[in-house]
């Protein structure tokens, strides 16, 4: 049995606290100790990733430290009670099993008599079946004809991350041969985005797959009609125009209005359901099945690795580990992802989700107040683009960001001229290299405000190129970590009870039950 304890609780947490190991960065990064250090402090990842962990404010005693504090947390131990299991979101009273869609971990889990790995598995075949029905032109609109752009309806989870690996792999498919159908994405509620999409494309060959798992979501189930009602317009019937992903208990599944429905279950939280039929239908669809599995085995690799009792074989869990001790031993509040890579720029929007959904509490999974930090605040854009508009407080400001850097040395389109003596991926990559530098070392001025005071902690993740295997890994890696500090933090990251009070008001809005400062505001925005 493993023990859920408070950060606080634990030894290694107060021997964390009381070493007075201050890594200053630009002593150990600078000439051959740099060197050495960016050689040493890196782990390999799955899908030959590596993790280069060396411009962070960590030592090898730190970091013994925080091996001890892995331990005493029974990180190991935790996630396998997770993938075996056991009911972990205890919040909602759910098991949290999004691993076991893309690969087996420990031992079956059947739940009501079914085996949920079975279960997944025959989801992921249905998909796939039915995109490649319709690449064939078996499954055609009501004219026979070839249905030639795929558009999702969902919001949160059931769009962000399909999103951010649609756009992260559009390239790579277009380059391969791979790219099938264009995919689209209508979000939120805001009539002008549903607008923008249907007007960008032809609706008569348009496949609409509708995403929720609760099948109640307003924003959705607005999007819904109004593409229902446009679908309409044409002439058309939405029924042969629009499939359905939503968990087999809501309130959709048992539409009829659909060509199909793909199933997930609840133990697939939203933020983690991209390797579920959320993801699976639209990039089974635009990419074809074999890239959707390609992306699951890349999950699956770095699930795999997850499961390493040592931090040094165990990226996702060391990641975790220094970024607890940048939130709760250096009182570090943000935490910037960069990846310098255009593909990925939906990414750290996903990741936004993934993190601040699960990590954001102020009570451990017991309900009890906790009295230490917990999630950090998230947030990041492509470089060079960052660079050029945030950059400068990350450098200047008076509030340190640890940055968490991806990069890769070839490009996906395979498109790039030799321009003033380098590459753009050339120009790209040594950017990336200087800003960590720069980042760690800063620059002495006597002008103050030339100054750069440095001691900013960065890591990267390296790999040859963003393909449907490492893209796959990245995620993966990401929501482990995520996961792993949900652990040291002991709260419940697989529930979001924050979200709930919002909706509550607004339908008090719509249904004209708001007074007060509601009533107010309702006024101001002309309701
Ligand atoms: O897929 P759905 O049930 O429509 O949910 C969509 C999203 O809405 C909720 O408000 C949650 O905060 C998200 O975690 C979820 O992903």
């Amino acid at each position: 049995m493993v023990a859920w304890r408070n950060l606080d609780q634990l030894d290694a947490f107060h021997a964390l606290q009381a070493l007075e190991d201050q890594v200053v960065l630009k002593e150990v990064m600078l000439g051959d100790s740099g060197k050495e250090r960016v050689e040493k402090y890196q782990v390999p990842m799955a899908e030959g990733l590596v993790y280069n962990f060396a411009a962070k404010k960590v030592n090898d005693r730190v970091l013994a430290t925080l091996s001890d504090l892995a331990k005493e947390a029974q990180l190991t131990e935790k996630f396998q009670e997770l993938y075996n299991g056991e009911i972990i979101n205890t919040g909602e009273h759910r098991r949290v099993l999004h691993h076991l869609v893309r690969g087996q971990l420990g031992e079956d889990v059947c739940v009501d008599g079914v085996n949920k790995r079975a279960f997944y598995v025959e989801q992921q075949n249905k998909i796939a079946d039915f995109a490649k029905k319709v690449h064939a032109g078996e499954i055609t609109n009501e004219a026979g004809e070839k249905f030639t752009t795929v558009v999702q309806i969902g919001i949160g989870g059931s769009d962000l991350g399909p999103r951010a690996i649609y756009i992260g792999l559009e390239n790579w498919a277009k380059k391969t041969g791979n790219f099938k159908m264009e995919a689209k994405f209508i979000s939120n509620v805001d009539p002008d985005d549903a607008a923008v999409v249907l007007n960008s494309i032809d609706i008569a060959h348009a496949l609409f797959i509708l995403v929720s798992k609760s099948g109640t979501t307003l924003e959705t189930l607005t999007n819904e009609t109004f593409v229902k009602n446009a679908i309409k317009k044409e002439g058309l019937d939405p029924a042969r125009h629009m499939v359905a992903v939503t968990s087999e208990t809501s309130p959709l599944a048992k539409g009829t209005d659909y060509i199909t429905a793909f199933f997930m279950d609840d133990y697939i939280g939203g933020r983690y359901s991209v390797s579920s039929s959320v993801g699976g239908a639209i990039l089974s669809l635009a990419f074809g099945p074999e890239v959707f599995a390609d992306f699951l085995a890349g999950m699956a690799a770095a699930d795999d690795t997850a499961k390493n009792e040592d931090i040094f074989q165990n990226p996702a869990m060391l990641d975790a580990l220094i970024g607890v001790y940048e939130r709760n031993i250096l009182d570090c509040e943000v935490t910037a992802v960069l990846p310098y890579s255009q593909a990925m720029s939906r990414f750290p929007a996903h990741l936004q989700q993934a993190d601040m959904e699960s990590n954001g509490k102020s009570v451990n999974r017991f309900g009890e107040p906790v009295h230490y930090k917990t999630g950090p605040v998230i947030f990041g854009e492509p470089g060079t683009n960052g660079q050029h508009s945030f950059y400068q407080l990350l450098h200047q400001g008076t509030t340190i960001v640890p940055l968490q850097f991806i990069g890769f040395r070839e490009n996906q389109a395979g498109m790039d001229d030799v321009i003033e003596g380098s590459t753009s991926q050339q120009k790209l990559k040594a950017n990336v290299a200087a800003q960590i530098v720069a980042f760690a070392c800063g620059k002495e001025d006597q002008d103050l405000n030339k100054k750069f005071e440095g001691e900013r902690p960065s890591s990267i993740i390296v790999g040859d190129q963003l393909t449907p295997k490492t893209l796959g890994a990245i995620l993966a890696h990401f929501e482990n970590k995520i996961m792993f500090q949900g652990f040291l933090w002991n709260v419940n990251s697989f529930d979001q009870e924050g979200v709930q009070l919002g909706k509550v008001l607004a339908k008090n809005v719509l249904a004209g039950k708001s007074e007060g400062a509601l009533a107010a505001y309702s006024k101001l925005l002309g309701i």
